[in-house]
């Protein structure tokens, strides 16, 4: 075992690392890079038969290497830290962090330590589960090492499957036995365009597949014959229909086929005078809405009082950001996913899931949840106008009172959000069991990973 060892705490961690196992019999040998060394934790490495190299050994070290223990720098890593290349086939455990991740924002250094497994210690770091961190951070464990009293409240919490029921307030807000199909969910999917019907057909099915009482559609009439073949649960709304209806819109009115109780904007939706015209009315109504892809582009920033969702990729975050007057590039937003999504969320007072290998959901006020286990053969077309009709379902099932305070609405949109991330990643988990996979393939497993997760 060859030990890469900084000078600081993080340096201290891996040498006594490498002294348990050096009395276990493992030969291990401590690479010592730093210009000084943890003296204390030194002391007992040498004491337990632990060898010292220098880092020009190194080549020669890991061509007789079983693990690699990463521990050069954890949170204390400066911009700037030049690490040494490890070949690939090397398996690597890193301490804390990998080498040249920022603990706090997932930032790293081009010559970071890609890990296979990272051992953390007390707390998960945000930096492990969002941007280039999540990306090389691999299988992370969490140890606890008693300072769960003395550490502040978390910036961030990470969701996964088994919260699902409590995001979604189950007991006293999801379906209840006895609704019939108005009260469980009417949904208003604005969606579609000649260009991109299939955005539209996706979304859709989704909303249909996760347990919606009813699906009513405002499509050009050029996708609605797909519409109707590949969605034939849905009902067509017509624009006379849909300019009544909005008229009267009021948040949880969901009396009847009438009456969305909340609305699904913008897969594959173009920027036109005529859907310009359309949104301004949703966007005026105090329907919950999520808006995606062709809908963001139209959005301006600015207090509004509707339940709002805006689901950008990092490209259209940038975009967004843009328009609200904040000049960031990708690499900025890669370096700090959580910082610029949360400037957005403040930005266009809604809530923010920022899509990408982790999904970050976000409140104007910092709360904010992640979603960092989903299979990467989730990057696929399709799969984010899949998440749309999904959270449309999600939105539609919920009550939002109308006296709700702010930040009450703001907190219970963005556990609505990552609940539909974690069920989204469950069903491409489910999907590609069966082998690589597509947005159908996904639409498919929608119903069981729902069912899963407890809906
Ligand atoms: N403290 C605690 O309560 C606990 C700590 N724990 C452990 O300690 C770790 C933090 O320890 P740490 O503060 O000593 O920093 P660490 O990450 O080892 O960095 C080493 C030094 O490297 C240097 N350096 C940095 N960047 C550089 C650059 N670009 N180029 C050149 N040099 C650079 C910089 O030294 P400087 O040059 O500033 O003197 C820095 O101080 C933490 O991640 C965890 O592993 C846990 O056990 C839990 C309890
Ligand atoms: N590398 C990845 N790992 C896991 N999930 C990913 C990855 N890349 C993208 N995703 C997820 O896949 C979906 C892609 O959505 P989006 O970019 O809107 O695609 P599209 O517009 O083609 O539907 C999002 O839910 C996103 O979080």
């Amino acid at each position: 075992m060859v030990g890469l060892i900084g000078s600081g705490n993080n340096g201290g961690d891996g040498l006594y690392a490498m002294a348990a196992l050096a009395k276990r019999g493992v030969r291990c040998t401590a690479v010592l890079l730093g210009e000084r060394t943890h003296p204390e934790a030194l002391e007992d490495f040498n004491r337990a038969g632990g060898r010292s190299a220098y880092a020009m050994q190194l080549p020669g070290l890991l061509e007789d290497c079983d693990l690699l223990i990463d521990a050069v720098y954890g949170t204390g890593v400066r911009p700037g830290a030049v690490l040494p290349e490890i070949p690939q086939n090397i398996p690597v455990l890193a301490c804390d962090l990998p080498s040249g991740v920022d603990a706090d924002t997932g930032a790293v250094v081009p010559t970071v330590i890609a890990a296979d497994r990272t051992v953390s210690f007390g707390a998960l770091k945000t930096g492990l589960v969002v941007g280039s961190g999540h990306l090389v951070s691999g299988h992370i464990k969490v140890i606890d090492i008693g300072l769960r009293e003395t550490l502040p409240a978390p910036e961030a919490w990470v969701a996964q499957g088994e919260d699902v029921e409590l995001l979604l307030n189950r007991t006293s807000d999801w379906h209840v036995p006895g609704q019939h199909k108005y009260q469980r969910g009417v949904l208003g999917l604005f969606a579609g365009s000649p260009r991109y019907p299939g955005a539209a057909v996706l979304a859709a099915r989704a909303a249909v597949s996760t347990g919606l009482g009813l699906l009513r559609t405002v499509v050009p009439d050029s996708v609605a014959p797909a519409m109707s073949g590949a969605v034939p649960e849905s009902v067509p709304l017509s624009s006379q229909e849909l300019t009544a209806l909005l008229a009267h819109s009021r948040r949880n009115d969901r009396e009847g086929a009438k009456r969305i109780g909340a609305w699904a904007v913008g897969p594959g939706l173009e920027d036109t005078p005529d859907n310009r015209e359309t949104l301004a009315q949703i966007l005026a109504s105090e329907s919950p809405c999520v808006y995606d892809a062709g809908a963001l582009v139209m959005l301006e920033p600015g207090a509004n009082p509707q339940p709002r969702i805006l689901t950008p990729h990092a490209g259209e975050l940038r975009s967004l950001l843009a328009k609200a007057g904040v000049r960031v590039d990708a690499a900025d937003i890669a370096d700090d996913p959580v910082r610029w999504a949360r400037w957005a969320a403040v930005a266009y007072d809604c809530v923010i899931l920022l899509k990408g290998s982790a999904t970050i959901c976000t409140a104007p006020d910092g709360y904010t949840l992640i979603v960092h286990s989903s299979t990467p053969d989730l990057a696929t077309a399709g799969s984010g106008d899949v998440l749309t009709g999904l959270l449309g379902t999600l939105l539609a099932a919920t009550s939002f009172p109308a006296k709700e305070s702010e930040t009450n609405l703001m907190h219970r949109l963005t556990d609505i959000a990552a609940a539909g991330a974690l069920i989204h990643a469950h069903a491409g988990a489910l999907a590609a069991l069966e082998g690589t996979l597509s947005a159908v393939d996904l639409l498919r497993a929608l119903p069981r990973a729902a069912r899963d997760l407890g809906l």
